[in-house]
């Protein structure tokens, strides 16, 4: 699955919590790829409160890590969150149209460290670095069906990986 400058990056599974169109819960996250990384608008309401007015910081997290899983769609690698760390610069006010991106600054091996940051009108709120651990598909199947789409139109088309084992072109 190629994905083009600016096109949409597809849902990692239906009910996601970060971007599954079908989760009550989720945030509905629709990420745009931007060179090697991706993008997204993100409105926070009443439902993510956490004090008065503001975003709960785990949700801005987790709308973080979901754009990291982003980010590996745009690569076609597969890997897994181990570490994630958020600095929380200033608060995240409910009702503001958010812009999140985030972007893979290097990998080896099996690793792959990512960047991400939440801005309100251009001034930088949140930004978080990751550690994401490349896993074979049996670290999803063992778990669940995925054989349906998006999962199962994913299977097999992971891309050769590179000389040092990460398959994630273009990072470094
Ligand atoms: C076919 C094409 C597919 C394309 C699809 C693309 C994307 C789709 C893929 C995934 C997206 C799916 C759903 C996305 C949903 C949400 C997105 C957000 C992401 C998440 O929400 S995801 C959930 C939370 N996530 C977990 O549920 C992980 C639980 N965990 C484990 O499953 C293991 O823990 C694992 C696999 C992480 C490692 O286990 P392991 O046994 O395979 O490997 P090992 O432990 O040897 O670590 C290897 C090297 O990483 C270093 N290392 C490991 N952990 C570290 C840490 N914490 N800090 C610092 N370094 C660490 C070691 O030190 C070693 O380093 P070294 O090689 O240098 O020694």
């Amino acid at each position: 699955m190629t994905i083009r400058e600016g096109q949409s990056i597809p849902p990692h599974q239906d009910n996601c919590f970060g971007c599954g169109p079908r989760n009550p819960a989720g945030l509905h996250l629709r990420m745009q790829r931007n060179g090697m990384g991706v993008v997204a608008d993100l409105v926070l309401d009443e439902r993510h409160e956490g004090a008065p007015g503001l975003a709960h910081g785990g949700v801005v997290a987790a709308a973080l890590d979901d754009l990291f899983g982003g980010v590996l769609v745009v690569l076609g690698v597969p890997a897994v969150t181990a570490n994630l760390s958020v600095d929380y610069r200033a608060p995240v006010r409910l009702g503001r149209t958010l812009t999140l991106s985030a972007t893979c600054t290097r990998s080896a091996g099996r690793k792959l460290w990512m960047h991400g940051t939440v801005t309100d009108a251009n001034a930088i709120t949140t930004e978080a670095t990751a550690l994401f651990v490349r896993v074979g598909l049996e670290h999803f199947s063992s778990h669940a069906d995925v054989a349906g789409p998006p999962f199962g139109d994913w299977i097999g088309q992971a891309r050769t990986p590179s000389p040092d084992g990460s398959g994630a072109s273009g990072v470094r």
